[in-house]
């Protein structure tokens, strides 16, 4: 299962400077945690990855299926920054109706969309209007919308923003149980918190890949008198500083 960037690039606007500029990415199995400072390129990448924007040169391919195609949508998920709550639907029918779009019956994807649920530890809420859910809640809906229709990678930007402790403790435990399954690619900021349990680890800075690699590799960034939990901070902090 190869999802592949090749010689990506993608401008919001035709006359501005690139975001990814010629990008070259291939996202290996398990899980990977992308960091980068604010406006790095993350959620851009997520976004061409996902196949919800088009590079405007370049490739985006799954084991060679473009991302424009009906296969790649369904094998693929995406879980936006910013996940919106659809006014009027409770939080299952919310999971449900992404796992209809993604082609699922609607039978499916209804059971499909209550199991996903009790997974994010959201079954209490799986009749709460999406709308009267907290943020935290929220997310978790979306993390559940990318769960449902049991596609191979998963693409979730910023997962834990706004969560509490417990709730990330939660999705933490989620992803050691996806880890065996599917392929991830998450962007946090919250370094210490995930990527110590990832397999890997991408940096990205202005739209290029500082590192990628073994999460191993990535710690050992960190001088070697940190303290255990401070690691991931310390050699993400080493990299940036560190010149290109
Ligand atoms: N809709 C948009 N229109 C114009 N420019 C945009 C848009 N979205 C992002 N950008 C610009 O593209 C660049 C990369 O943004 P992106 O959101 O991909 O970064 P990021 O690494 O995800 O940042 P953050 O950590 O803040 O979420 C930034 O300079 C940003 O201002």
């Amino acid at each position: 299962m190869t999802l592949e960037l090749h010689a990506c690039t993608y401008a919001y606007r035709p006359w501005t400077r690139p975001v990814l500029d010629g990008l070259d990415y291939r996202l290996p199995p398990g899980v990977t945690v992308l960091l980068g400072p604010n406006g790095a390129g993350k959620s851009t990448l997520l976004r061409l990855a996902a196949g919800v924007t088009r590079p405007r040169g370049g490739s985006v391919t799954l084991d060679g299926t473009p991302s424009g195609a009906r296969a790649y949508r369904r094998a693929v998920a995406w879980m936006p920054q910013q996940v919106t709550a659809m006014t009027a639907l409770t939080a299952r029918e919310q999971v449900a109706y992404t796992g209809w779009l993604k082609g699922m019956n609607r039978a499916d994807a209804w059971a499909a969309a209550a199991t996903a649920l009790v997974r994010v530890d959201l079954a209490g809420q799986a009749d709460t209007r999406a709308r009267r859910l907290s943020g935290g809640q929220l997310r978790r809906v979306g993390v559940a919308a990318a769960l449902v229709h049991g596609a191979r990678v998963l693409l979730l930007d910023e997962p834990t923003a706004g969560m509490d402790p417990r709730q990330r403790r939660v999705f933490r435990d989620v992803l050691a149980t996806l880890a065996n399954e599917v392929t991830v690619l998450l962007s946090t900021h919250d370094v210490a918190d995930l990527a110590e349990e990832s397999d890997q680890v991408t940096v990205l800075e202005t739209g290029r890949v500082r590192y990628t690699g073994s999460t191993e590799g990535f710690l050992a960034h960190a001088p070697a008198d940190v303290a255990p939990g401070r690691r991931a901070e310390a050699a993400y902090t080493a990299l940036s500083e560190s010149t290109a």
